[in-house]
């Protein structure tokens, strides 16, 4: 297991991939952690390492108690710091794509090229993260777990019985770390921020996704100039578990151009 020390603590990550090899860095989504990725992992370019990590509150890693998104940034440029001669590529998954947004405008000299999966510059409303918050506190993680399946997933794969490892990660993510994470992303819009990226990017949606839905992934792919937007047809939120196949192919092309 490979640690950063953080001044809150412990940050778990893990790096993949040929010894000296360009690093491309993958941020996941909420509630989840670095197995987010495993299904993709081996049908990405084997010629490249590939850095994951815990976000602080999920995971293995210690809780720092950020509420903002910059805070998640600020871990993700010490870790490219720490680990891999930067700039990488950075790849993002819903909160994991504000993340990586709002890295590549804060340290642009960390960033070569972004893709952004299943995000938005903005991701719900304060309104409908402080309803989440609260049933959290209440009622705790596990009594968010099927309505949040139903959004992650399109109903082939919530038939499957992997469906169970999945909630019980959600279920498994400590309240504290997922109710910090959550406001984060109430207080987080990057849309000016993002306006003004100019890198090489790359906007993925999935046709089923119920928490970033296609037209709010397409409003951020238009925003930033240059990017190109892809659906990923009957994928929910999470295309790397549920259609890895897509989600790689379509990723591939991109990083055997920017990962230098
Ligand atoms: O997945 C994320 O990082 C945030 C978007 C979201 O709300 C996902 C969910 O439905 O839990």
């Amino acid at each position: 297991m490979q640690i950063l020390s953080r001044p809150y603590g412990a940050l778990h990550y893990r790096l993949d991939g040929p010894t000296g090899a360009p690093v491309v860095l993958m941020a996941n989504s909420l509630g989840t952690d670095l197995r987010l990725w495993e299904a993709v992992l081996p049908l990405l370019p084997q010629r490249l390492r590939y850095l994951r990590y815990d976000k602080q509150g999920h995971g293995l890693s210690d809780l720092g108690g950020a509420d903002r998104i910059a805070d998640h940034a600020a871990d993700a440029a010490a870790l490219i710091e720490a680990v891999a001669p930067g700039p990488v590529v950075v790849l993002g998954l819903s909160i994991g794509g504000l993340i990586a947004q709002r890295l590549a405008a804060d340290r642009p000299d960390l960033v070569r090229a972004l893709i952004l999966s299943n995000t938005a510059a903005r991701l719900g409303t304060p309104d409908s993260w402080q309803t989440r918050i609260e049933a959290v506190e209440r009622d705790g993680m596990a009594s968010i777990a099927d309505a949040v399946m139903e959004r992650w997933f399109a109903p082939a794969f919530r038939a499957t019985p992997a469906l169970a490892l999945w909630r019980n990660m959600l279920a498994r993510t400590p309240a504290a770390g997922y109710v910090a994470a959550c406001r984060a992303l109430a207080g987080a819009d990057q849309r000016q921020a993002s306006a003004a990226l100019r890198l090489p990017t790359m906007v993925i949606a999935g046709e089923a996704d119920g928490a970033s839905p296609p037209d709010m992934v397409r409003a951020t792919a238009d925003l930033i100039p240059g990017a190109t937007f892809h659906l990923i047809p009957g994928a929910g939120h999470l295309p790397c578990v549920e259609t890895p196949d897509a989600h790689a192919a379509l990723m591939t092309p991109f990083l055997e151009r920017h990962a230098a």
